[in-house]
């Protein structure tokens, strides 16, 4: 067995569907330079130091998107877990319905509203892949 200090630490990461009118979700282009460059994603980030993942959340919303929202318009949806050659990602996946703001790419990233059945068709980090068949049920 191998010990708790060779194995990949854990990285909290809050991340949330955002929700339209016509059901649909959007997704973020990871942008050249960052690890996994392209890949379609949904907005969130590191949970840091002293933050809820809500409140990850909520200013990740508000620096990636210019979207503002609060804890209560968020809600569970599922989570990845998934062994990155690096680290282990654990990942709550929220939904959001009720928010303000159109989401604006604050960060130079592609943005995209996605019906949850044509997620398949945007190639998504190893870790999101399991979490469409959700969006698909839950959406
Ligand atoms: N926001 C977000 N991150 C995701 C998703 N799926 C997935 O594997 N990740 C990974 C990519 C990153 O390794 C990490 C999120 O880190 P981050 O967005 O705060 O920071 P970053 O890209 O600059 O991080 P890094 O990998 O370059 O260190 O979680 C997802 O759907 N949304």
């Amino acid at each position: 067995m191998s010990s708790a200090a060779s194995k990949p630490s854990i990285v909290l990461v809050a991340a949330c569907a955002l929700v339209d009118q016509d059901r649909r979700v959007l997704i973020a282009q990871r942008p050249e330079g960052k690890s996994m460059a392209g890949l379609w994603e949904f907005p969130g980030g590191k949970v840091e130091a002293g933050e809820t993942p809500e409140e990850t959340v909520i200013r990740e919303l508000e620096e990636e998107l210019g979207v503002t929202t609060r804890a209560a318009c968020l809600a569970p949806l599922t989570f990845a877990s998934h062994a990155y050659e690096t680290f282990h990602l654990l990942m709550p996946l929220y939904i959001c319905r009720k928010f303000d703001g159109a989401p604006q790419p604050r960060e130079g990233q592609a943005l995209k509203w996605v019906r949850p059945a044509r997620l398949r068709d945007y190639p998504m980090p190893p870790a999101d892949e399991p979490l469409i068949p959700f969006l698909i049920d839950l959406v």
